[in-house]
């Protein structure tokens, strides 16, 4: 447990934008009505030292504010309610999963692969289907009823007719909230529409922080004008389903419900052809299940493959260009010397006079 800092300012903030060295920071507190709202802080050689890493979403205590530059220090880091690597996002509350209902044309397929993807976070799930002015109300209502059956009450968004939006931010107030969603479903708009001061698209205040902004790994939390921030990923159509398979029917409500109401007779069934399975049955998404199950098997089977082989043979490459596996010799493992002993080492060497070795060891120490 990290306690409070004791620094003297007393300064809370929350990284909103992160890049090489500098963390943008907002603070909780301004201290005052023209004091910054956001210091552009580095990390305190203390906290690189104990490597602890500073993420967008984080808490943190700041030391030796300077409001005339609007420089900081992060002194300390919260800890975290929540941890995502992939988009790497501290303290998140949710995922936004935004689709369309036309142009593109929702595919069922895409959307529970989407959907399975952001249950294996274990972060709640928002889901909203934006360009309702672009199809009938019935489509509209099929596809209520269709994934009430999934299990998801979808919030419906037209961007462009500005219909659904107050109920959209109502979910997002106070939250931590991360917007996934294919290409082209309108991630952009939605946040150029909830967010109209341009000022508030934090990471614009500088120009360090905005190069790396459509790199996969660049996060940036948007400051949402009822309170709440959200994270802008980069769109991706495919997302990998690389979970367990064990754990796969629990990223589907359908299945989920299913074994809360009875038990498969083995403990490890995967719900395919077990014998009295509570989760195999008439459901709408059990072919979904089926095949991401495969994926993840395959997935998790090739990974299993390249480890056998790169622990106990080598690719040789011959002349012909022919690709050969060869047996791995035992290689001699070097252990790490510590510190201490590589400077009894260098006394040892500069003692005996050995200058050419003296300046080997040197190099590594
Ligand atoms: N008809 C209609 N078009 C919309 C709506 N919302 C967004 N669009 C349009 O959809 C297109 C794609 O929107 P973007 O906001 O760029 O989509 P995106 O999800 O950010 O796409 P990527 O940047 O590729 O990930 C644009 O031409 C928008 O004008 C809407 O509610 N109705
Ligand atoms: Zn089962």
């Amino acid at each position: 447990m990290v306690t409070q800092t004791q620094n003297s300012s007393g300064l809370l903030g929350t990284v909103v934008a992160v890049q090489a060295n500098f963390y943008r920071v907002r603070l909780e507190r301004p201290e005052g009505e023209n004091s910054p709202q956001y210091l552009l802080c580095t990390r305190r050689t203390r906290l690189k030292k104990i490597g602890q890493q500073v993420m967008v979403g984080d808490r943190v205590a700041i030391e030796e504010p300077d409001y005339a530059d609007e420089r900081g220090a992060i002194a300390e880091v919260f800890p975290r309610k929540t941890e995502l690597n992939r988009p790497p996002v501290a303290n998140a509350d949710q995922i936004l999963l935004i689709f369309a209902l036309e142009e593109p044309s929702l595919d069922a397929w895409q959307l529970s692969r989407f959907l399975v993807k952001a249950e294996s976070t274990g972060l709640d799930l928002c889901l909203c289907l934006n360009k309702t002015d672009l199809v009938a109300k019935a489509q509209q209502q099929s596809w209520e009823e269709r994934l009430g059956e999934w299990g998801y009450r979808p919030v419906f968004i037209s961007i462009a007719a500005n219909s659904g939006l107050e109920q959209l931010l109502d979910r997002l107030k106070n939250k931590i909230t991360i917007l996934a969603g294919p290409s082209g479903v309108g991630k952009s708009s939605l946040i150029n529409k909830l967010i109209p001061s341009v000022k508030q698209r934090v990471s614009q205040v500088s120009g360090k922080l905005q190069k790396g902004r459509h790199t996969t790994r660049h996060v940036e939390l948007f400051e949402l004008p009822d309170g709440g921030l959200l994270a802008d990923t980069p769109g991706f159509n495919q997302p990998d389903l690389d979970c367990d398979p064990a754990q796969l029917a629990q990223y589907f409500p359908e299945a989920r419900m299913r074994l809360a109401q009875g038990n498969c007779q083995f403990n490890d069934c995967l719900h395919r052809n077990e014998p009295n399975c509570a989760v195999r049955g008439n459901w709408e998404r059990y072919e979904h299940y089926l095949r991401f199950l495969e994926e993840a098997i395959a997935r998790q089977e090739a990974i299993q493959q390249t480890r056998d082989e790169e622990s106990t043979v080598k690719l040789k490459i011959k002349a012909s260009g022919q690709h050969q596996y060869e047996p791995k010799l035992e290689t001699k493992r070097y252990r790490r010397r510590s510190r201490r002993e590589k400077h009894q080492a260098l006394q040892d060497l500069y003692d005996s006079q050995s200058i050419e070795k003296l300046y080997e060891e040197l190099e590594d120490y």
